[in-house]
């Protein structure tokens, strides 16, 4: 992480002045990050993590960790000749314990997948974070452990704070939970799975499973560091995840750029009908950003997979969308700048369950593209977004990183709309008005040439 000077509490969103023309290269994914981080401490040798997202949901994630006995040295550049290139951390694995306390700021990532981890140390672990996070559901998660043989303390009402009494192992075994309103339920399970004794085999219960790519890249990520992991996908029952007893391999991972990170980049060629390059975009992956392919082109854009990236064009059109985002809700908050900006109404379904994220998402973007002279309504699971003429003003953040950028993207085409609390991007991608800024300064560079 740079050392970024200190931002305003109103965040001045820069204009666009004409197409936008830039390369962006995204930092890594918070999703394989926190993943590769928690599969390398349960290893049984240490591992690799290159090109991590340097982020504060990253750092809570490798504090808490360490916190529980794990090694995690941080080196400024690859040492291994791999071609990586940047950042790596190397993990030692070792045996857990407490007591420790471990801070799980907003990170719904730690938050759910790190009790099940404190289960296999030998000690009181306790686990606390912003005070959102007392809002955030872990009830399934905690009942689900305790059903496997876990002993915690909490305040009963299925969130934090809460206290793991580490017995150093756990039982494992069958599990029912309800995982409606989050999909991280299901892999916190999975991740920490092979190393309970039984295993584990986690049967969801609940009508609707937000991000399933999510879960694929669990699966993915456990395969890849040995894991034996039978899946509906792979013809086994629907809902149904069971991971064997094993020991973990000792990886070297190399991580992806955030997709979902790339987000308020891509749109910015969209709306201003510009180009935007993102290199080392994947080919192949489980993140759920790689639909905004799909999605933004479908909005009025173009893009290509190219040796230098993805290369997305705008085509000067917005256009509005139906679309069912439950797959892909972490989308939603830059779905919905642009969809405002369209040339037609646009309906977001299936991200319901977004009311128990950072923040109420479909409150706070309701409010806060309304308070720009907006239209948008509340669905019972999503938003209708009729376009409207736009002015400037203040567009609030409520600690949500993905407000922030929906408002930097609208901000683009509207002139006076300012941030508040930008910092609060650090979640997930702390240099982001300076790599906005930078976006910008390469646009002006184009045009002046
Ligand atoms: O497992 C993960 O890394 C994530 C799963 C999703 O959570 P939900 O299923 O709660 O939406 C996503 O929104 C979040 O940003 C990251
Ligand atoms: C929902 C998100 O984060 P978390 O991992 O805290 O759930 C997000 O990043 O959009």
């Amino acid at each position: 992480m740079t050392e970024t000077p200190a931002l305003p509490a109103l965040w001045p969103a820069p204009l666009a002045d004409g197409t936008v023309h830039a390369t962006v290269t995204v930092p890594g994914s918070k999703s394989v990050t926190n993943r590769a981080l928690v599969l390398a401490a349960l290893a049984a040798e240490p591992g690799w993590v290159r090109r991590p997202l340097r982020s504060r949901d990253s750092q809570l994630m490798s504090d808490a960790l360490r916190a529980l006995g794990v090694g995690i040295e941080e080196t400024a550049s690859s040492s291994s000749g791999d071609g990586s290139g940047g950042e790596a951390w190397r993990v030692i694995p070792a045996a857990l314990h407490g007591p420790a306390t471990i801070d799980v700021g907003n990170a719904g990532t730690v938050m759910r997948f790190l009790p099940p981890v404190a289960t296999l140390a030998a000690g009181d672990i306790r686990f606390d974070g912003d005070p959102r996070s007392y809002e955030r559901p872990l009830g399934q998660v905690i009942s689900a452990l305790r059903t496997l043989g876990a002993r915690i303390d909490d305040d009963g009402r299925g969130a934090l704070p809460l206290t793991v009494q580490g017995g150093g192992a756990l039982e494992g075994g069958v599990v029912e939970i309800d995982a409606s309103n989050s999909s991280q339920f299901v892999s916190a399970l999975l991740l920490s799975g092979p190393r309970f004794n039984q295993g584990v085999e986690v049967r969801h219960t609940g009508t609707t499973l937000p991000s399933m790519p999510h879960i694929r890249m669990t699966v993915e990520m456990l395969r890849a560091a040995g894991a034996q992991v039978d899946t509906p996908e792979a013809g086994g029952e629907p809902n149904v995840w069971r991971v064997a007893p094993s020991a973990l391999l000792g990886r070297d991972v190399v991580v992806e750029p955030d997709l979902s990170n790339a987000q308020p980049f891509l749109a910015a060629a969209l709306i201003t009908g510009g180009t935007v390059t993102i290199p080392d975009w994947p080919r192949r992956t489980t993140q759920p950003g790689d639909e905004l392919r799909r999605i933004f082109t479908e909005m009025g854009g173009s893009c290509e997979l190219t040796d230098a990236g993805l290369v997305f064009t705008g085509s000067g059109k917005i256009h509005g969308i139906d679309v069912d985002l439950g797959e892909v809700g972490e989308l939603t908050p830059g779905i919905a700048a642009v969809a405002a900006l369209a040339d037609s109404p646009s309906t977001l379904r299936g991200v319901a369950h977004l009311r128990l994220h950072e923040t109420d998402r479909l409150a706070a973007l309701t409010a806060e593209i309304n308070g720009l002279g907006g239209e948008v309504t509340e669905t019972a699971d999503g938003l209708h977004i009729r376009p409207r003429p736009l002015h400037g003003g203040v567009f609030h953040t409520y600690d949500d990183h993905r407000m922030a950028t929906a408002g930097a993207v609208i901000g683009l085409a509207v002139q006076g709309v300012e941030i508040e609390n930008v910092a609060t991007t650090a979640k997930t991608l702390p240099d982001f008005p300076k790599m906005w800024a930078d976006m910008l300064g390469q646009t002006a560079r184009v045009a002046g040439a």
